[in-house]
């Protein structure tokens, strides 16, 4: 939540000190480097303001009755905290995910925020929480622990110990619940989760993906009865390997109790990576598609996107619509954009449709993204006729993103 937010800052600050219209814009959306940077005239400004979603401020999603936050406030910070906006989750202590647990509708950073971009003089800043609770739809866990007692989640802090989360309350609701699943197939089957210190173990990482797009349901539906794609990061070189039919076990396991056909229909999809370096690195070079649906689609920024487990997808969906349908009023019709950092290009593709662009140059690092890229472009809708190329480049290579634009014009 607060990366898309920082960098809607970051993209607001860029569109204020930029008055001067032209005809290119640069976009970056990367995670070590936030930074928006266009040069175009911005809509009339607003007030700075700060715009709760009603959805933000319902209670907590029921996965058991909150407990009683314990972690005491600094003594700077003095109002009282909001219960309404408090994240009520039992795993705070211990898990290293959030770092706010009160104020979320209006977290500090958001005043420094405020502070800073009055000093440099720009009144255009907005701040929008989205969701609370259940917001993250995406979320690569750590499986350590026992076939007995299997603990899925994040590390707690400057450590390898994973603290077990089944309660998080940032996973979208249909991740805990299949994080429940897949604990039970790890224990009934006798699954072996990775042992980091002896190298030994099955599955090392699990990633969820949700995609809250089923048009088959009423807008209004989608969002709650999201279905996860689920990769499992499996301690072997390929599927032909010695442990591979304890993984089919798994994959068979998730989608008979939780697939289409099951009474919970949960699962969109299940992946096997495989991955065996001693890194720290989750995925390995090698994917396959076991069950379920292959391809998984999205809806933001008013367009399509097909996203594949191996391509970056950003973790908030509502928010990264939101800030997408932000974005789009900052770019003139017809501009030629360079999108760094793409992706699989979502950013591009969306300004491609909604502001009608000469031209769209998605620059990325990664080429797995390349065919998510691919699939979200043969979804636009014909009307769009915009130059669209998507390029395997180090962005971060001086004279790389100069030379997209020159390409460009
Ligand atoms: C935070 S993701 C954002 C992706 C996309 N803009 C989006 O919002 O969905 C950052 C992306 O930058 C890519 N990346 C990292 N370093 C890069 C570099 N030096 N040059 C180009 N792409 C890079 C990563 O592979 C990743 O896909």
């Amino acid at each position: 939540m607060f990366s898309s937010v920082l960098c809607s800052c970051f993209l607001i600050l860029f569109l204020e000190k930029h008055k001067i219209e032209t005809r290119f814009i640069l976009l970056s959306y990367g995670g070590a480097m936030p930074l928006c940077f266009l040069s175009v005239r911005p809509p009339p400004p607003p007030l700075i303001t700060c715009h709760v979603s009603p959805s933000a401020v319902r209670a907590p999603p029921a996965v058991s009755a909150p407990a009683a936050p314990s972690r005491s406030l600094s003594p700077n910070a003095t109002p009282p905290p909001s219960l309404t906006c408090a994240l009520h989750c039992p795993h705070f202590e211990s898990c290293s995910g959030c770092t706010h647990e009160f104020n979320l509708h209006r977290p500090v950073i958001v005043d420094e925020a405020t502070e800073f971009f009055k000093a440099v003089g720009v009144s255009d800043f907005t701040f929008d929480s989205c969701k609370l609770w259940g917001w993250r739809c995406r979320a690569k866990l750590a499986v350590r622990g026992s076939s007995e007692n299997p603990l899925i989640g994040l590390y707690q802090e400057g450590t390898h110990n994973v603290v077990d989360i089944p309660q998080c309350k940032a996973h979208h609701p249909s991740i805990n619940a299949a994080v429940e699943l897949l604990k039970q197939g790890i224990t009934e089957l006798s699954i072996e989760p990775y042992d980091e210190d002896e190298g030994t173990g099955d599955l090392r990482y699990v990633q969820m993906a949700v995609t809250t797009h089923d048009t088959s349901l009423p807008a209004s539906e989608r969002y709650k009865n999201g279905k996860v794609q689920v990769a499992l990061v499996w301690h072997s070189r390929n599927e032909n390997s010695p442990n591979s039919e304890k993984l089919n076990a798994l994959a068979n396991f998730i989608w008979r109790n939780g697939g289409t056909r099951s009474k919970v229909n949960l699962v969109h999809s299940v992946w096997a990576n495989f991955q065996t370096s001693t890194n720290n690195i989750i995925f390995g070079n090698r994917w396959r598609h076991l069950l379920g649906e292959r391809d998984f689609w999205e809806h933001v920024g008013g367009i399509d996107i097909s996203l594949a487990p191996s391509s970056f997808g950003q973790a908030n969906t509502r928010a990264f619509d939101t800030l997408l349908r932000k974005l789009q009023r900052y770019v003139p019709q017809g501009s030629s954009v360079a999108d760094l950092y793409a992706g699989a290009g979502v950013i591009g593709l969306s300004l491609a449709v909604t502001r009608k662009c000469r031209s769209v140059r998605c620059i990325e690092i990664n080429k797995e993204s390349k065919l998510s890229f691919e699939k979200t472009v043969d979804r636009l809708p014909n009307l769009v006729d915009s130059s669209i190329s998507w390029h395997l480049a180090d962005t971060s290579k001086v004279g790389n993103p100069l030379k997209f634009l020159m390409y460009v014009s």
